[in-house]
């Protein structure tokens, strides 16, 4: 873990070792705990460097994990952020949302220089490099770095760093997501702006595109849509108790 192990330069400052604990999740598996002065916290596992909880200074949970999830490989972590790589969905031949969500993470001791605020210094380094069997099903060898930080304000920020280290150069295409479950305590009080007039496919009818014409989205029944060129952030999200992520 960057957190304990790597000496402080500028761009890297060593993080005190309370705010950071390595620890074992449900069935055993590891997991990073962040912790900041304030009360905000947030875990991640190893496996797939799966960011599980997320915490404000009141100690609520912002972030949803099924009380049915299953917490023991091969199976993906249902909640919290998993994140899909090489492949989002199902718009590839591999399996949905790609094999990172289940496979275990190492501690990247050693992550590259990395510009960051002297303030955090709560957060962790995980690298995922592909197995012989992951080469046999995607032909592309990579380093994907992530770095989790909880900020002193208790904002989370996901940093992925993927490097292509195919030994002859050869270029790769990829497609990627944090897919964030959101804690929510009344659907009905969700409202999502910035997204009215785009188009999407619509997961419920096929990939079915259609163009958005309402205002802001709502959520009254079941929804399972894909938005293209959608904005790099969006407008708002507004809910109840988590109106700080708008
Ligand atoms: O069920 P999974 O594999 O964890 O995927 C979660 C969701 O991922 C979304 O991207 C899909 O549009 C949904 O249909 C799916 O339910």
């Amino acid at each position: 873990m960057a957190a304990t192990s790597s000496s402080p330069t500028p761009e890297s400052p060593q993080p005190r070792a309370s705010f950071v604990e390595r620890t074992k999740g449900p069935s055993g598996l590891e997991k990073i705990v962040l912790r900041e002065a304030r009360g905000f916290s947030a875990e991640v596992h190893l496996y797939g460097g799966q960011v599980t909880s997320w915490k404000n200074d009141h100690g609520d949970e912002l972030l949803f994990v099924s009380s049915k999830a299953i917490f023991k490989p091969p199976k993906a972590i249902r909640g919290g952020i998993p994140i899909c790589f090489p492949q989002f969905g199902t718009h590839g031949n591999l399996e949905k949302h790609g094999f990172a969500r289940n496979r275990l993470w190492a501690i990247d001791d050693n992550p590259p220089p990395f510009p960051i605020s002297t303030a955090v210094k709560s957060f962790a380094d995980l690298i995922l490099k592909p197995s012989e069997e992951d080469l046999k099903i995607w032909p592309h060898s990579f380093e994907f770095r992530l770095r989790v930080a909880l900020g002193p304000g208790g904002d989370l920020v996901l940093t992925s760093r993927i490097r292509n280290t195919n030994n002859d150069g050869r270029p790769f295409s990829f497609t990627f997501a944090y897919h964030t479950y959101f804690s929510v305590s009344d659907i009905s009080e969700v409202r999502i702006e910035g997204l009215e007039t785009l188009d999407y496919l619509d997961n419920l009818k096929g990939k079915e595109r259609s163009t958005e014409q309402g205002d802001a989205i709502v959520f009254e029944s079941e929804v399972d849509k894909i938005y293209l060129d959608a904005p790099k952030k969006l407008q708002s999200l507004i809910m109840r108790r988590n109106e700080h992520l708008s």
